[in-house]
């Protein structure tokens, strides 16, 4: 049965009929407010059910009206105690003091005492409402109305059909079935089975909607799955990619709306895994063959820090010469933690090209602070392209000081080595007559700050007359690996066309260090992010581009960084209107900063280890229902059990996520 007719069924399912069999009973309810209900259930009737475990789902139907349909949704919670639980656990005692069998074939309990012993209380959270509107159609509100006295309620487990309409349920009336819905695991309870694996496997599906241009976060420790889980939802993103209504963008589209009537995207989904570890981006022993990079073949570009011998991957370098701006800021990313007086000078130089063309004086500055600049990527060992030249205005008087005859004329364009010779003769002669002479006659230095700054960082001079006592250019040296002297397109304008036309982008940062993966993921995300801003604002349509991030404590802003220009938090912030998702994954919540974890509406969390992750956990929808088994793990069976709370539904559901397999893709995927 394919996925669209299984939902359909599940739609026709009526729970106010189906429900409500004898062998569902689970029992009867003797308090009940606006959030909790408790009741009395007996062992008899858990073991017809097959157990109540924690967190399984009930439904409380009120049954004193017939006309009157509504169903409480019950969350299993824990034990409660019951008013006669005082006199059972004394005779309980006495029998053991008696050294009497109480359990077992031959036990000495009589038959109402077995009776009384076999009763107990359970606490449910009560989780909404189903109830039946006017038009007969069954909704679900996430509260409770109204509540009657508790003796009118009677209590059943959710199984099969009902349980699987229960956690497929959407936004109050949204039921799955429009097609687009895909299957992403089962729903599983605890992490013992020996009751669940009796019962009928329930499917849980989700809607790719939820997370196209919204943000997705995958929390659990290392070994728990949550791979696993990011390549079912790149695998469920690509399908709902493939069925976009177009496949290139209309000019004349001024029409905002992200998708066709039936949740079906307008345009292809471009989908960008920034690959810490390179499991996504190369064959991955240990999954079976389950790299993305196999099985999207001709659907992926891969992009590596180093040249791939024999690999099929496009290199990301950056040619510094010519993407000026580019280059200082990667310059800039990679001395964010040196605060050094003249570092921070460097850091501060305006390198943008003068707005008006006409500003003579402000064009001959630039142009001698380009070349300045320069010459410090020259000289920490930059290989610039060949015969390359830079041209700006010098100063006759000042060419001469840096050889009698003046012959090196940086008007008539010179090498970056008789530029560096150049700026350095000045530095060190900056006292000189001249200087002083200009400083008079102008108002201010020939040599303004920006300059200085740049040729201080030259010279590694502070004092133009003094030694050479700082590093200098020598910082740009690690930048050596990040440049290509090549003329090609700028590898991000590459990346944000294979977006557009719906392509899986793999980054694999795995070979360079920490900051190099911080510099690179946020370089890219900085282009993608303003290109869709500025169609955003140039009022042109921006098609979905999901990015995706393991390992994200390394990348994003820390818990206590409130600064809002931060690249990843204004992609949680924003991204939302330009159509940009977040899929995050990392064993550190607590570190997340808050800004992203309040913008986050889909939560996959699987097993965590400490207090402090669980605690941020539980500041967020009904996770606070789970924490305490979200400690417990077993390695060999719970790898991908976990809670999932997504956009359109409700509540958290228990799920088990089915396996990342080559042999379940379909043709349809790959075509
Ligand atoms: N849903 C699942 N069902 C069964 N086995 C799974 C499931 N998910 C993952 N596994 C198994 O667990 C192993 C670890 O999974 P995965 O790499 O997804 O975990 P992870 O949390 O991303 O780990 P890390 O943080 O180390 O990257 C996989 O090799 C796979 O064999």
């Amino acid at each position: 049965m394919d996925i669209e007719q299984a939902i359909k069924n599940i739609v026709s399912i009526d729970i106010f009929e189906e429900a409500k069999l004898k062998e569902n009973f689970a029992g009867r309810p003797f308090y009940i407010d606006y959030e909790m209900l408790h009741m009395l259930v007996a062992d008899s009737w858990k073991m017809k059910i097959k157990g109540l475990p924690h967190g399984s789902f009930l439904l409380a139907f009120y049954e004193n009206e017939v006309s009157v349909h509504e169903a409480l949704l019950l969350r299993v919670l824990k034990p409660v105690k019951l008013p006669t639980d005082v006199g059972v656990i004394s005779s309980m005692v006495e029998y053991y003091k008696d050294n009497l069998k109480t359990s077992g074939k031959d036990n000495k309990l009589d038959d109402f005492t077995r009776y009384e012993f076999s009763f107990s209380g359970l606490e449910c959270r009560i989780l909404g409402t189903f109830y039946k509107d006017k038009n007969n159609s069954i909704c679900f509100g996430a509260d409770v109305e109204n509540f009657y006295s508790a003796n009118n309620y009677s209590v059943y487990k959710a199984r099969e059909k009902v349980l699987e309409l229960i956690v497929n349920f959407r936004d109050g009336h949204i039921i799955p079935g429009n097609g687009t819905d895909e299957r992403i695991g089962f729903v599983r309870y605890s992490s013992s089975r020996r009751f669940q694996e009796d019962e009928k496997e329930v499917p849980v599906y989700v809607s790719p909607k939820d997370f196209l241009g919204k943000r997705t976060a995958l929390f659990g420790m290392t070994r728990t799955g949550k791979s696993n889980t990011v390549k079912k939802i790149v695998q469920i993103t690509q399908k709902i990619g493939n069925k976009a209504k177009y496949t290139h963008f209309s000019e004349s589209d001024n029409d905002t709306e992200s998708f066709v009537e039936d949740g079906v995207p307008k345009y292809p989904v471009g989908q960008i895994i920034f690959d810490i570890n390179g499991e996504y981006a190369n064959a991955n022993m240990q999954d079976q063959g389950t790299a993305i990079f196999e099985l999207y073949k001709g659907k992926v570009d891969r992009y590596s820090l180093m040249e791939r011998n024999g690999e099929d991957f496009k290199i990301m370098k950056v040619n510094f010469y010519t993407d000026v701006l580019g280059g200082f800021e990667l310059i800039k990313s990679s001395l964010r933690d040196d605060t050094s007086d003249y570092v921070n000078s460097f850091k501060m130089v305006d390198l943008i090209p003068p707005e008006n063309e006409h500003d003579y004086s402000d064009k001959i500055r630039y142009g001698r602070k380009k070349a300045a600049y320069l010459c410090c990527l020259f000289s920490a060992g930059l290989i610039p392209p060949t015969n390359y030249k830079v041209y700006f205005e010098g100063n006759d008087n000042l060419n001469k000081l840096v050889q009698e005859d003046g012959k090196i004329n940086p008007k008539n364009g010179i090498t970056l080595k008789e530029a560096t010779s150049w700026f350095t003769t000045i530095w060190e002669q900056s006292n000189s007559e001249f200087f002083e002479d200009y400083k008079k006659k102008k108002g201010h230095d020939w040599i303004d700050e920006d300059l200085k700054a740049l040729l201080i960082f030259l010279t590694k001079k502070k004092n133009p007359t003094g030694r050479q006592n700082i590093s200098g250019y020598l910082k740009l040296r690690k930048m050596k690996d990040l440049h290509t002297a090549t003329n090609e397109k700028p590898f991000e304008e590459e990346i944000i066309e294979a977006l557009a036309q719906g392509k899986i982008i793999i980054i694999d940062l795995s070979q360079g260090d920490p900051e190099i993966q911080k510099l690179y993921s946020e370089r890219i995300c900085s282009k993608i992010f303003n290109h869709s801003m500025g169609n955003f604002t140039r009022n042109k349509p921006n098609n979905f581009v999901q990015f995706y991030f393991e390992e994200a404590h390394n990348l994003f802003p820390k818990k206590e960084d409130k600064d809002m220009s931060d690249i990843y938090n204004r992609i949680a912030k924003e991204g939302a209107k330009l159509n940009l998702g977040l899929i995050y994954a990392t064993q550190e919540v607590s570190s997340i900063s808050s800004n992203i974890l309040k913008n986050t509406q889909n939560w996959f969390i699987a097993h965590l280890n400490n207090e402090d992750e669980i605690k941020e956990i539980k500041k967020y929808y009904d996770f606070k229902d789970f924490t305490e088994n979200l400690i417990l793990f077993n390695a060999t069976s719970d790898k991908g059990f976990i809670r999932m709370k997504t956009y359109s539904n409700s509540f958290v559901v228990p799920v088990h996520i089915d396996r990342f397999l080559a042999d379940e893709i379909d043709l349809e995927e790959l075509r």
